[in-house]
């Protein structure tokens, strides 16, 4: 069987044919850096890491993520905070990156942010208005939807509904708007905002016009594979289409994929509703492997719904996986087993036609986890009789190669069992200052909206962390290791 991937633009699975033979070009939208990641975070770069990993056992894929670093909400959390916007997003990419890190997600081919694509930015908005699809308006430039008559292909959504369910309302930030719907490319500069000079007056750029210049700059004009949350269907992919497809007059990608979303009693996991886990503070009581496990026991496409029980469940599942990745390391020795290095595709292949068959139907890593299971519990059953009374009465070949399969397997998976050994001076566990000063002042914005559930909340992951919080008088907050 060939690898079929659900197509959102078509809404049915396809055959997967890259462009070019051999070659995969995958882009996929990144954060919004003003806040540690949370859950549905992690499940998105788990889920487009696990897809990555599955296309490199076939293809050379190039995979490139943007950080949008200019937005309003950086800029908000920047002005609460008294600092740059440049400093928080920094700050926000740090913690990005060890976080994805300890989920053991490949860091990106490129990283291209917005505040370094202005000039490609500026460039295609000026395609844009020349090809009548763009005007400039008081120092704003919009992109009129009604100039492209594909709008809505890709989230089926028609102008006329679109209208019809709308209260007609403008943004007031957007009086120059001619149509409720045409969206913003550039925006003026308001006071004590960043801007950067464009041939429209100082401003800074909308959010969908970055995604459109960087794959452009990045990949070209069309890609394999577009990726990123079910929420981003609307409009910010839409957007995109419209804004590449018009000035370049080709497809933006062949296809386009879409993550479902990590729910909380039945909502959406998301900063805005407050109801989020932080990747943080869940790898303070689960272990990194057993949260990418709880992702990716339900194909990419479907909801999952968030419970700690969930998760120490998959904790357990973690623990059979590792214990049966490091049998090789425990006891391959004694068996005789001299070649512990990862078995290649060929070496595994009539050993792993079950998963295969599951991973070429649109990436169904819960299928594909039952034949990872089925081998690791042969595995550990041998470790127990191993451990017990030293010895087993299996083919010992048979078990090197039951091995090799798992290795192969749970490497596509991107599952690692060494815990990296820790510098303890040097211990990415132990939050530093600077991660307890933005902690504090996250708990006095929660305290200053009496928001108390979550100032709680943040003392309470502060002390799991070795960290008591002594409020002063005078409204400051000190603080000791414990
Ligand atoms: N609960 C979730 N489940 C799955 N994916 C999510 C979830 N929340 C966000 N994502 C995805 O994470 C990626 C980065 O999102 P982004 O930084 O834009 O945050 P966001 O969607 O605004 O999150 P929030 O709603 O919490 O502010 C996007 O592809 C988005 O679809
Ligand atoms: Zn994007």
């Amino acid at each position: 069987m060939s690898l079929r991937i659900y197509n959102t633009i078509t809404r049915r699975k396809e055959e997967f044919k890259p462009l070019q033979a051999g070659i995969v070009k995958m882009y996929v939208c990144g954060v919004t850096v003003y806040d540690y990641c949370h859950l549905g975070h992690g499940r998105a770069y788990v889920v487009w890491d696990m897809v990555r990993r599955y296309l490199q056992t076939k293809y050379q894929v190039t995979y490139v993520q943007n950080i949008t670093d200019i937005d309003d909400k950086i800029l908000k959390r920047s002005q609460e905070r008294g600092t740059t916007m440049q400093a928080i997003a920094d700050q926000y990419i740090a913690t990005y990156n060890e976080d994805m890190a300890k989920l053991n997600i490949q860091p990106a081919d490129a990283y291209p942010r917005a505040t370094e694509s202005i000039s490609e930015i500026i460039k295609l908005i000026e395609q844009l208005i020349k090809g009548g699809y763009a005007y400039a308006a008081g120092g704003d430039v919009y992109y009129a939807v009604q100039k492209f008559p594909n709008y809505g292909k890709l989230s089926g959504r028609k102008l006329e509904d679109m209208q019809s369910g709308a209260s007609g309302r403008v943004d007031e930030l957007e009086e120059y708007k001619r149509y409720p719907f045409d969206f913003a490319l550039w925006k003026s500069a308001k006071p004590n905002e960043p801007f950067w000079a464009s041939p429209w007056g100082d401003g800074r750029p909308g959010w969908h016009i970055e995604c459109s210049a960087m794959v452009r700059s990045r990949l070209g004009e069309t890609i394999d594979i577009h990726a990123g949350g079910a929420d981003l269907q609307f409009p910010h992919h839409e957007n995109e289409i419209a804004q590449s497809e018009a000035a370049y007059a080709k497809p933006l990608a062949k296809y386009w994929m879409h993550n479902g979303f990590v729910n909380i009693d039945g909502e959406k996991m998301s900063k805005s509703l407050h109801n989020f886990k932080t990747i943080r503070d869940l790898l303070c009581h689960f272990e990194p492997m057993a949260i990418r496990l709880f992702i990716l026991q339900a194909q990419y496409r479907q909801p999952i719904d968030f419970t700690e029980e969930a998760i120490k469940a998959a904790t357990k599942g973690w623990e059979t996986i590792r214990d049966a990745m490091l049998f090789a390391k425990d006891f391959g020795a004694k068996l005789g087993w001299t070649d512990l290095a990862l078995p290649s595709r060929e070496t595994v292949q009539a050993a792993i036609v079950g998963f295969e068959e599951a991973m070429d139907d649109d990436f169904n890593t819960s299928v594909a986890l039952s034949y990872v299971f089925e081998l690791a519990k042969k595995l550990c059953s041998e470790r127990n009789s191993l451990l017990h009374s030293g010895s087993t009465d299996k083919d010992t070949d048979v078990l090197y190669q039951k091995w090799q399969a798992l290795s192969y397997m749970t490497n596509v998976l991107g599952f690692v069992a060494d815990s990296p050994t820790q510098d303890p001076d040097n211990d990415e566990s132990v939050i530093n200052d600077s991660e307890i000063e933005v902690l504090i002042q996250q708990r006095r914005e929660a305290k200053q909206s009496k928001n108390y559930g979550e100032s709680d909340r943040l003392r309470n992951l502060l002390k799991a962390q070795g960290i008591t919080l002594i409020d002063q008088k005078d409204g400051t907050t000190r603080w000791i290791r414990d």
